[in-house]
């Protein structure tokens, strides 16, 4: 085992001690009272299965066999979700055809960052996490359940899913996942479409035909996102079957992969000799091979927020230090947009996430001795397929050849990770760094302010930012207005970058996992709202952001200078954000999840 690996397990092992012990305590409990239906009245129970058939009833009734709860995140506004339609049904049919059972517990909402991204609905994005969580523990609740299946995919829900499964964690439980779209035009065409749209050069009709064609039926966008981050992630931490990620969502391989994972979770029940609960699937071990898989393939920065509510869900205790620490150590190994010009489907063509892991083990960067959902670790290293007879089986990779797409593991596509922390006198913040160009990882330029996206795109227009500037975008933290994802702003910091002016962006608030070429210090904590030195800066301040060193730091004297007043537009009310009210009040900053869970217990 790579020693810095080891040494950053073991600190976050030793700093979650109480957490931990607390969390595995409350899991006891819950693991050791009745099973569930013993514990429910008659009354309860004929709730429960009254809308069923007299042989399913029987069924769900039936204490000696698992009833699994399906909890969905479909909809079909998201292309990632759309394929989740029938997947109850094919679940309960495999499931009631063994004598086990299984039942719609609940769906949770999900929302497509890509429809809300520049609009009022992502200031909810963010939060939208928090209330997946406990619109997946709602679910839960009618505790009537042996296991459980997640459906979900996409950037919020997967992780508002995990955090809200982990409060049932003597629950087995598995990500059911449906796959990425075919791959239309790639992402760079789009992207250069995009830039050309901003500088005038094509109109609405083009750039509207050009983004059809990238987005053009059901599945996950084919770049390197949160959503295909969450996949590649959740695999790598042995949440669903192995090499299950990306397969197409019409493949009969995909049907044939959610059919076993139906059965094989229903037979890791409480009081089966097999009983792997959700509690001790996911360990310090196991976040860790998951922050070595998101840093290696240069995953997106939404996941320096979401793994640490996550950890913090299961009574782990990760800091931005940890994945710093780790992203010195993990190789980039993976080339695919916005680290790349490849997609998710040449990624899967080359081995997809069983190569990774592979790679990563023969660097002994992973921990092998973990409880993934199915079989051991080592099974992660296999990849499925369908037998001539039609029969799911998992075979051992052949032999690496040449790829662009998986580096292998003495030839890596650069010696560090894809993220590093920035430190200094405006506080802390993220970089992604794997898509950027060494030029590009050291700036430094006079600053140009703004507390709305929407100015920047103004400024941007009258032809305020031509020159090297760094483009502050305060007040977009948490507490403000939800933390939006900022991505609209890629294609004019990139057209400014293509003119040669050397540009930054530094911000409290995030950046979509698809944003990659533009050097950007996200997430910065403590947020302007919050007394956060951002709220201090004013046009013309000289700032320096190193992100080799991992500094980020003003040359201007700001000790005389007071707080910006926060900007007038209203945050708080229209197209729901009035409900989100208490979410603004209670998050928690950035670097400790941004979540209303878990806000200011943690030293
Ligand atoms: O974090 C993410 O991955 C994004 O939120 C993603 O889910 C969103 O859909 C992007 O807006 C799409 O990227 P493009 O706009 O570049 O296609």
């Amino acid at each position: 085992m790579n020693p810095i690996v080891a040494k950053v397990t073991h600190e976050i092992e030793h700093r979650s001690q109480n957490t931990r012990k607390e969390y595995l305590e409350k899991i006891r409990i819950q693991a050791n009272q009745k099973p569930n239906r013993d514990a429910l009245s008659c009354g309860n129970l004929a709730h429960a299965v009254a809308p069923f058939e007299e042989q399913e009833k029987q069924k769900i009734l039936d204490k000696q066999r698992s009833n699994v709860a399906i909890v969905t995140a479909y909809n079909d506004m998201l292309s990632a979700h759309q394929p989740y339609k029938d997947y109850p049904d094919t679940i309960k049919k495999v499931l009631f055809g063994e004598g086990h059972s299984a039942q719609v517990a609940g769906g949770v909402p999900a929302m497509c960052d890509g429809v809300t991204q520049g609009q009022v609905g992502m200031e909810m994005s963010l939060f939208s996490r928090d209330t997946i969580a406990m619109a997946t523990s709602v679910s839960l609740s009618h505790n009537i359940f042996d296991a459980t299946l997640l459906l979900g995919i996409c950037d919020k829900i997967a992780p508002g899913q995990l955090m809200g499964a982990l409060a049932f964690g003597h629950l087995p439980t598995a990500f059911v996942p449906a796959g990425p779209m075919a791959s239309g035009i790639s992402n760079d065409q789009k992207s250069q479409v995009r830039q050309k749209f901003a500088s005038g050069e094509v109109g609405k009709e083009a750039l509207l035909a050009s983004e059809c064609s990238a987005y053009h039926s059901h599945g996950t966008c084919t770049f390197y996102g949160t959503a295909n981050t969450n996949q590649l992630v959740f695999e790598a931490m042995g949440l669903m079957l192995p090499g299950s990620a990306f397969v197409h969502p019409d493949d009969e391989l995909r049907l044939e992969l959610t059919k076993f994972i139906s059965r094989h979770v229903a037979s890791l029940s409480r009081g089966s000799d097999n009983y792997r609960p959700l509690a001790e699937t996911f360990s310090a071990k196991t976040l860790v091979n998951g922050l070595v898989a998101l840093l290696s393939s240069g995953g997106s920065t939404n996941h320096t927020i979401h793994m640490i509510a996550i950890a913090r869900a299961a009574g782990l205790i990760l800091t931005w230090e940890d994945i710093d620490a780790l992203s010195e150590v993990v190789p980039l190994l993976v080339s695919i947009y916005p680290n790349g010009s490849d997609d998710i489907n040449a990624f899967q063509h080359k081995g997809g996430t069983p190569r990774l892991l592979s790679q990563l083990n023969t660097l002994n960067l992973l921990h092998m001795d973990v409880q993934p959902v199915y079989g051991s670790m080592s099974d992660y290293l296999k990849s499925p397929s369908l037998s001539a007879e039609g029969e799911l089986v998992f075979r051992e990779l052949d032999d690496i050849s040449e790829s662009n797409v998986i580096a292998t593991s003495d030839a890596p596509f650069k010696f560090k990770g894809g993220l590093k922390l920035l430190k200094g006198n405006l506080g802390r913040g993220v970089m992604k760094i794997s898509a950027i160009e060494a030029s590009n990882l050291v700036v430094t330029g006079e600053v140009k302010v703004f507390s709305d996206q929407n100015d920047v795109v103004e400024a941007y227009e009258q032809g305020i930012l031509n020159g090297n500037y760094i483009v502050v975008v305060r007040f977009n933290g948490p507490c403000m207005n939800g933390m939006p994802e900022l991505h609209k702003l890629m294609p004019i910091m990139s057209n400014l970058m293509n003119k040669g002016h050397s540009v930054a962006l530094v911000t409290d608030g995030r950046l979509s996992g698809a944003s990659g070429k533009v050097p950007a210090v996200l997430h910065v904590t403590p947020e302007a709202a919050k007394g956060g030195a951002i709220a201090l800066l004013e046009d013309g301040d000289l700032v320096s952001i190193d992100a080799i060193k991992g500094t980020i730091e003003c040359g201007t004297d700001l000790s005389d200078r007071s707080a910006a007043t926060p900007p007038k537009t209203n945050y708080e009310s229209g197209y729901g954000r009035e409900y989100f009210q208490l979410f603004r009040q209670s998050v928690s900053p950035a670097d400790q999840g941004a979540s209303i869970f878990f806000n200011g217990d943690v030293s």
